[in-house]
């Protein structure tokens, strides 16, 4: 099946060897839901503008279900694209009502038509009842519902979304994304979305794209990229993984935290035997006296209904632990800890490979 949007050796930058995007392909197949993912400055908005076609590439072609809307020297202009988009700060009029807003798009639609969509994207966003208000007498997430619907009515083939959640306080953004995520299901819309919040990224996106310094390093499934990220890169970013250096023995890694039996050879890659093994916070658990390792708590933080530890291990190694509340360890505190990853992922222990394919392992 042809891909709605499909980027092609693209590269973008703004000033004479200061690439910002390096050599992009990437293809969106109908109806899924991928997610630009990665640090500040990585390029996921000059990728999202380009898509938009507020931007030109410096190389590459991108097409929209098969039609070259920009190459070098030419650029379709983003209305007649067949996009939506949805800005950080949802972009109302605020003079029009949520019906004006909604049908802005819609204006050489004859009236019958337009009242029929008005009705649909109401229902689609839960604000049915709503449409003779302004802007201002909405709370900022109904208001993110209008521009969604907005967005929606012309029926884009593609629609793109920009931090859509970045304005809204954190207890909103919770339910706003679970709201989306219906939303997005329910129009089957293809959808490009930005953000740099990794827990928005996992819970709405179909596939990921992880973007490291211009270039998308991984694109996969959240699961895929979360159990097996193909650089260090991916693995640090996502999921707060701290790596441990391993000795690899043959039935086993022998690591800091215990010796974890595998049963899988490892390739060959490692040839040196030394091997960096990526620890995530789930994985580590606390243990008695007499068990495990020890470890010292360096600081911790909330997230959400647990705490996350940052722990030293006697080496002076570190790593995260994901506890309960009630656990409640201050720093300084000395504990002992165990690790039960569920999917090994280790890289060559020698740095210069850093962007090596992962070499991955399933623990006995
Ligand atoms: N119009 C421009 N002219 C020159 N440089 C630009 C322009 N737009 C972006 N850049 C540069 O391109 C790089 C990538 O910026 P971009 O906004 O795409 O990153 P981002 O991943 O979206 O970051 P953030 O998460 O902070 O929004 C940055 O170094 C930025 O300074």
């Amino acid at each position: 099946m042809t891909p709605v949007l499909s980027l092609q050796g693209v590269s973008k930058a703004f000033e004479p060897n200061v690439p910002v995007l390096r050599d992009v392909d990437l293809q969106v197949e109908s109806g899924t839901v991928v997610c630009l993912l990665g640090p500040s400055g990585c390029g996921k908005t000059t990728l999202l503008r380009l898509i938009a076609g507020f931007e030109e590439p410096t190389e590459g072609e991108l097409y929209i279900i098969k039609r070259l809307v920009s190459r070098p020297g030419m650029k379709v202009p983003p209305e007649q694209r067949h996009i939506g988009m949805v800005f950080q700060d949802y972009a109302l009029f605020p003079h029009m009502t949520i019906a004006q807003n909604i049908q802005f798009g819609l204006f050489r639609w004859p009236s019958a038509w337009r009242r029929t969509r008005l009705a649909e994207m109401l229902s689609l966003v839960g604000l049915d009842g709503m449409e003779k208000r302004y802007p201002h007498e909405l709370s900022g997430g109904q208001q993110q519902r209008v521009a969604l619907a907005r967005a929606l009515a012309p029926n884009p083939q593609l629609l793109l979304l920009d931090e859509p959640f970045s304005n809204l306080d954190v207890n909103l953004r919770q339910q706003l994304r679970d709201e989306m995520h219906a939303i997005l299901s329910k129009a089957d819309i293809t959808t490009v979305l930005v953000t740099h919040d990794q827990e928005e990224a996992l819970s709405l996106a179909d596939r990921l794209a992880v973007i490291d310094q211009g270039r998308i390093v991984q694109y996969a499934p959240p699961d895929e990229v979360l159990q097996q990220p193909r650089t260090r890169f991916v693995a640090k970013f996502l999921g707060l993984g701290h790596f441990l250096a391993g000795d690899v023995q043959p039935h086993c890694i022998v690591t800091e935290l215990g010796n974890i039996p595998y049963h899988a050879d490892l390739p060959l890659a490692h040839a040196d035997r030394q091997v960096d093994v990526l620890v995530r916070p789930e994985s580590v658990q606390l243990c008695g006296h007499h068990d495990g390792t020890p470890a010292q708590v360096v600081r911790s933080s909330f997230r959400g209904t647990r705490k996350l530890y940052t722990l030293s291990l006697p080496s002076g190694a570190q790593l995260c632990g994901l506890f309960p509340q009630e656990v409640a360890l201050q720093a300084g505190d000395h504990i002992r800890v165990s690790w039960h990853p569920e999917h090994m992922v280790t890289f060559s222990g020698n740095h210069s490979q850093e962007t090596q394919a992962l070499d991955e392992v399933i623990v006995e």
